[in-house]
């Protein structure tokens, strides 16, 4: 089969790849872009928007049920889930049509290729067409690869057979409120989703192999965070190992697993399998073009993002290391300028924000104090309550907490916000340590009263070596 001959092949359109057709496709080059599903890649169709608008709606039913701590009465909310459903479906079908002009009209130079890409040789793909439209080969000196991840689903008994939900597939189209859904995973996805389904509607239990949930945080962030999900009626289980699992003819699923306090069966209507993510690399015949992976099958880069294999690159997860929208757009632009403009950025020295969009929203930058134990960077620690930040008292707000670390030369070393704005809180942080401000110069910044941003002035009261 002869080869059509681009400027640039682009696997994936995830977060990079997509602006990276359109800039090299703007500075003249020919690009194919090839994808396999829906454009938009795992943020626009089940990741991040999908669940933020599911999560919004989930939101308004709490408001409303809790309305009456503001004196305002309101009966119990009708929660119509086929609506909520259809709301975040028409969202994301905008999305995707968005994403399909810019790629398909805005530019003669992008080729889109509906397809499933995998390398033949160096510099040379084929690509199986969707609808067995055929084949085809194209080659280009410049491949850039950016094929994300897909839920990792642990190898459990019965669990195949029992039926199981993911975020990849059908837990974003179940028409149908899950009565009782449990969760096997309780980092991000487990929490998002736990008290997205909770304020719903459902009863929820989530089972977590470690002693804590989101376990990357330190445990005094993490621990709170149970405890405000667990006040919604959120059961966890911790330390469990899952052992079985089983569905009956009334479609009773039933989890078995072993915990500190002995065998615990866990019966519930769903099971959604939130246990983290696997690399899109099997099958895509890296080794013909000499790309490297890690032994969970992540691509191995240099600083630059360039794997092994001449003119080729990898972008966002599926290079490994945080998986977030935000970063691997940032791959985006390292990729874009070292190509385009001959300029190289070494990513790890990117800091890495990031939000758990749970109500209230953890916002995290920079390092936790365990990273800075375990760098043995010296550090002070001050952690304001929420409950004496003013804003939060007139809102009725007050749960959570703001912590700030701060280093020898006083400027911040990291932020954990979890409290109601903990995201826009935490990012004000990471503006001033962008700026090398000194904790001293937020304290007596002049800020519009009464905001959540004036905790800028208070957050740093209780500073102590930690
Ligand atoms: C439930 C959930 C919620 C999340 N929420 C957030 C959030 O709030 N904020 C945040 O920052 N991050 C969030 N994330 C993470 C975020 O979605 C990812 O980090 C980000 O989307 C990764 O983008 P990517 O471009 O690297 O990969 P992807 O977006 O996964 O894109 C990869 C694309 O490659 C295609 N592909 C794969 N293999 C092939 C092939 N062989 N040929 C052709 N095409 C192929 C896939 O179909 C896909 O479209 C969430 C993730 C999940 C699962
Ligand atoms: N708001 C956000 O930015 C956001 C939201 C959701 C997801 N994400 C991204 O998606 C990625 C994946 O999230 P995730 O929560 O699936 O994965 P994760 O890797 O963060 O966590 C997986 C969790 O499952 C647990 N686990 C693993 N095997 C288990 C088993 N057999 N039984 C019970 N528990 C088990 C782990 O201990 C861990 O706590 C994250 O790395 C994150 O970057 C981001």
């Amino acid at each position: 089969m002869s080869a059509t001959s681009y400027d640039a092949l682009i696997i994936g359109s995830g977060q990079a790849g997509n602006p990276l057709a359109y800039a090299l496709a703007e500075a003249g080059h020919r690009v194919a872009l090839i994808e396999s599903a829906h454009l938009g890649g795992s943020c626009v169709n089940y990741g991040c928007a999908p669940t933020k608008i599911m999560l919004a709606s989930a939101q308004r039913a709490h408001l409303v049920r809790t309305a009456g701590e503001l004196g305002i009465q309101a009966p119990e909310p009708v929660v119509d889930f086929a609506a909520v459903v259809a709301r975040k479906d028409r969202l994301t079908q905008n999305s995707r049509d968005g994403i399909e002009r810019n790629l398909t009209t805005a530019h003669p130079n992008i080729r889109l290729v509906r397809g499933r890409a995998r390398f033949a040789a160096p510099n040379t793909l084929h690509v199986d067409l969707n609808d067995a439209a055929g084949q085809e080969q194209l080659t280009a000196p410049l491949i850039f690869i950016n094929t994300g991840t897909h839920a990792a689903v642990p190898l459990i008994a019965g669990l195949e057979a029992s039926g199981y939900l993911t975020n990849d597939t059908l837990l974003l189209g179940l028409q149908q409120l899950p009565e009782h859904l449990i969760i096997l995973g309780g980092s991000y996805i487990g929490v998002e989703f736990g008290q997205m389904f909770r304020r719903l509607g459902s009863r929820v239990t989530v089972i977590e192999t470690s002693a804590t949930i989101m376990d990357r945080e330190d445990s005094d962030v993490s621990r709170p965070m149970q405890e405000l999900l667990e006040a919604e009626g959120i059961e966890f289980v911790l330390e469990a190992e899952a052992r079985h699992v089983s569905r009956n003819d009334e479609g009773v699923l039933t989890l078995t697993a072993d915990t500190p306090g002995g065998e615990r069966r866990i019966r519930g209507s769903h099971l959604l399998v939130a246990t983290g993510r696997v690399p899109n690399t099997l099958d895509m015949g890296l080794e013909l073009a000499g790309i490297e992976t890690d032994e969970d099958g992540y691509i191995l880069v240099d600083d630059d993002l360039r794997t092994p294999a001449k003119g080729v690159y990898a972008l966002g997860d599926v290079k490994g290391g945080p998986q977030f929208t935000h970063i691997t757009y940032d791959d985006y632009r390292i990729v874009r300028d070292q190509v385009l403009h001959g300029r190289a950025r070494d990513y790890h020295q990117r800091p890495v924000p990031y939000v758990v969009f749970t109500e209230p929203q953890l916002g995290r930058i920079g390092l936790s104090k365990d990273q800075a134990r375990k760098q043995k960077v010296p550090f002070r620690v001050s952690r304001l309550d929420a409950s004496t930040i003013g804003r939060a008292v007139e809102t009725g707000q007050t749960e959570g907490f703001v912590e700030v670390l701060v280093g020898d030369d006083d400027q911040l070393l990291g932020a954990a916000v979890l409290c109601e704005q903990g995201g826009e809180i935490m990012t004000m942080f990471q503006l001033a340590m962008a700026g090398n401000l000194r904790y001293q110069q937020l304290e007596n910044l002049i800020i519009a009263h009464p905001t959540w941003a004036e905790v800028l002035n208070n957050a740093f009261q209780k500073l102590e070596r930690g």
